[in-house]
């Protein structure tokens, strides 16, 4: 590794409390920089928010900096920094990476035994997909932190469930102009831990064994940390509080767990929201515009997931309309297709795969695009899908009339109505592992 830019990785986050998925992060971001032959990863720090930072159920600092302790016990490079937290207000990341930037390159150049060709160390910010999401929050994060977190350090990010950190940069300005600066991570063994999950557990005296160490167990026991009371602190205590921090943290939980209808709804207008319960770097004011940029973290249901099939009905009859000849036909009704769908946000690649013919629709929901169904009835048309309301609704224009489809979600089961004029097919399909029983009356068109 000689030769190489010496590098620190920097976590901020709450660690309410520290998982061991937040202690993946580390490993999972040292060995990608390693291999890109460049950086040599010399030290992590886990640097937990300070107490104003007001999020729900967040226990105070000196809990999170013990069980993060605890917990680092057993890793020879990535420690605990109680700077932030132990600012007198709630301290936004860049100023804490500047803190710690400084004192590192102060420790450097103060260091007498560094080799004369050693390079000064990078920080850069290590954190989840969900997180780098966040950026994108109106008035959450001022544009100027944004570049200089990562224009000037850098930022180390690992992919969380299916979240889509490269269409991230994709859609931003900011984060395309400094994509050579932003490193994505993979993290192929899906891991889901979370800490609101985690203190759920706990509140419900469940187990969290192997999703934390058991020296934060313990410790948790001993402090009787997670309770249904210490989940109500810094909780709205009026409804017409809203910052845009709530609004943030809600959009990015829902984005990583909502398993659909959830929405954030802001009901008034043009009225100023001020928070006294936590410092922020805005006032948020709704105003008509700012309450649109709100409407846009709306979610809908969440598709994704890899669906099989458990129904299938009036499909040949369709088929047959469509001209499809006898013998695809036939194939066609004894295959039981699987679905593989992947959402971020409006954009969706549904494939459908199968063991005769694999079929892919890759599409922004409200945006034409024109559909080659070749491999289907071999026609083309002009495709739309909308939302109506959960619902996905395709309209296929073209040489058929009346052409199109609806996707919806019923609790753990994938719908699927295709219809043109006078003919439709119902197709009916599931999560793998779920038991689901076959109630065809009610389903009937
Ligand atoms: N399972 C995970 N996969 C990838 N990144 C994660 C995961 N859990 C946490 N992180 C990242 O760790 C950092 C600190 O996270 P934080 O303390 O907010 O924990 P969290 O599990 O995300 O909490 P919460 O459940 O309350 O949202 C963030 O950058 C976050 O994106
Ligand atoms: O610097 C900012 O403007 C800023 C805006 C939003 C969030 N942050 C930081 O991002 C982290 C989010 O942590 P969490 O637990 O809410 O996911 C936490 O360390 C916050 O201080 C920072």
């Amino acid at each position: 590794m000689a030769g190489r830019i010496p590098l620190v990785l920097l976590a901020c986050g709450s660690f309410n409390p520290i998982t061991h998925q937040h202690m993946r992060l580390f490993e999972l971001a040292r060995d990608h920089m390693h291999q890109t032959g460049v950086y040599r990863v010399v030290a992590g720090i886990v640097s937990p928010v300070g107490d104003d930072y007001g999020k729900q159920g967040l226990v105070a600092s000196k809990h999170r900096l013990a069980m993060a302790r605890l917990a680092l016990q057993s890793s020879d490079w990535v420690s605990v920094d109680d700077w932030e937290s132990q600012q007198a207000d709630w301290t936004e990341t860049v100023v804490t990476m500047r803190y710690h930037y400084n004192r590192i390159a102060a420790q450097y150049h103060n260091s007498k035994n560094l080799p004369t060709s050693s390079d000064a160390p990078q920080l850069k910010l290590l954190c989840g997909a969900d997180f780098m999401d966040t950026f994108k929050v109106p008035d959450l994060w001022r544009d100027d932190h944004v570049e200089e977190v990562v224009g000037r350090f850098g930022l180390v990010c690992v992919s969380r469930g299916s979240l889509q950190p490269d269409r991230a940069i994709h859609e931003s300005d900011l984060l395309s102009r400094h994509q050579q600066n932003v490193f994505l991570v993979r993290e192929w063994v899906h891991n889901e831990i979370s800490a609101t999950e985690v203190r759920r557990a706990l509140r419900r005296g469940q187990s969290v064994k192997y999703l934390l160490p058991d020296s934060v167990i313990d410790y948790i026991k001993e402090h009787n940390l997670y309770t249904h009371n210490s989940e109500t602190k810094n909780k709205d205590s009026s409804d017409d509080v809203i910052t845009w921090r709530d609004i943030a943290s809600k959009f990015a939980m829902m984005a990583r767990n909502s398993r659909g209808g959830e929405t954030v709804s802001i009901t008034e207008k043009n009225k100023e929201f001020t928070s006294n319960r936590i410092k922020m770097p805005v006032v948020a004011i709704l105003s008509e515009q700012t309450h649109s940029s709100v409407e846009c973290l709306k979610m809908t249901a969440d598709y994704n997931g890899y669906w099989k099939m458990i129904s299938n009905e009036n499909f040949e009859e369709y088929l047959k309309a469509l001209d499809v000849n006898v013998a695809i036909r036939k194939i066609a009704t004894l295959l039981k297709p699987d679905k593989d769908i992947t959402q971020n946000g409006d954009h969706f690649i549904i494939k459908t795969l199968s063991t005769f013919r694999n079929y892919n629709m890759d599409f922004v929901v409200g945006e034409e695009f024109e559909e080659d169904l070749s491999g289907v009835d071999d026609r083309k048309c002009m495709t739309t899908i909308t939302w109506d309301g959960d619902k996905l609704v395709c309209v296929q224009k073209g040489e058929i009339e009346g052409r199109g489809w609806t996707h919806w979600i019923e609790r753990d089961e994938l719908h699927l109505v295709g219809q043109f004029s006078c003919i439709s097919f119902v197709m009916w399909y599931s999560l793998p592992g779920m038991i689901v029983l076959h109630r065809a009356a009610t389903y009937q068109k």
